[in-house]
């Protein structure tokens, strides 16, 4: 199992009192498969995904990245847990406007104290996984909003992580770049065995998911298997 959430409760300071905005929730997400986590808006998705992503520690329960329980790391050991097991993708791509498609891949491994020119082969192997690998040398200007949502998920996977926590990645593109997209992320999921976590609203492209995870009111409640 590459990512496990199990009896997680987060509150958040909410005047005199707290917001539980995640109560007992608990979810397995083995490798090599795709979890859909949908809901309303304020149901508790993006939270689910910070906590997930080691960004937020929760008040109580456990979350075990690829056989790691966080709980007992500090905060460099999360630091680099993020960077060598867990690919973010947020909503916004959030590209550097100076850097082309190729360096932008680049920067995560000079992150990680690498050379950059060393992680080129990489990132070009990673540009052609995703359909831009002539694209290489673009700049994000030049780039279409579907094209820059493929850099921001190539991006993710540049230091080969097992989970992969997306946000909303279809909620700046049309239909049909959307449908592209979450194809793409399916299939890099089967084909690199991420325990991937996808967080929308918009149930329409769901139909290769491996598990729905439905939040209402911060309580995941059926984690079913998707037709
Ligand atoms: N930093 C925060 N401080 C206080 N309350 C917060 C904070 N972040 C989120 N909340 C509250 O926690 C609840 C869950 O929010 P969350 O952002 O996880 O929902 P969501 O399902 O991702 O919503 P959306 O689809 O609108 O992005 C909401 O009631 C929200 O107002």
């Amino acid at each position: 199992m590459s990512l496990v959430l199990d009896r997680i409760t987060l509150t958040y300071p909410d005047g005199d009192g707290r917001l539980t905005a995640l109560d007992d929730v608990s979810l397995t997400v083995p490798k090599g498969t795709l979890t859909a986590v949908v809901g309303p808006s304020g149901s508790g998705k993006s939270s689910l995904l910070a906590v997930a992503a080691t960004l937020i520690g929760p008040d109580s329960g456990r979350v075990v990245v690829d056989g790691t329980d966080t709980a007992g790391l500090d905060r460099a050991e999360l630091t680099s847990l993020r960077r060598t097991r867990i690919g973010i993708v947020f909503q916004q791509a959030n590209l550097l406007p100076s850097l082309t498609a190729a360096e932008q891949l680049q920067v995560m491994a000079h992150l990680d104290g690498r050379s950059p020119r060393s992680a080129l082969p990489r990132a070009l192997e990673l540009l052609d996984a995703v359909g831009l690998h002539d694209q290489a040398h673009r700049r994000p200007h030049q780039l279409s909003g579907g094209q820059r949502q493929r850099i921001n998920i190539a991006r993710a996977l540049m230091n080969d992580p097992t989970v992969l926590l997306v946000d909303e990645p279809t909620s700046a593109l049309d239909h049909e770049r959307g449908a592209a997209v979450l194809e793409l992320i399916t299939e890099l999921t089967h084909r690199r065995a991420t325990a991937t976590v996808l967080v929308t609203h918009d149930r329409t492209h769901l139909t290769a998911v491996d598990q729905i995870a439905e939040v209402h009111d911060g309580r995941l409640v059926v984690p079913s298997a998707a037709a």
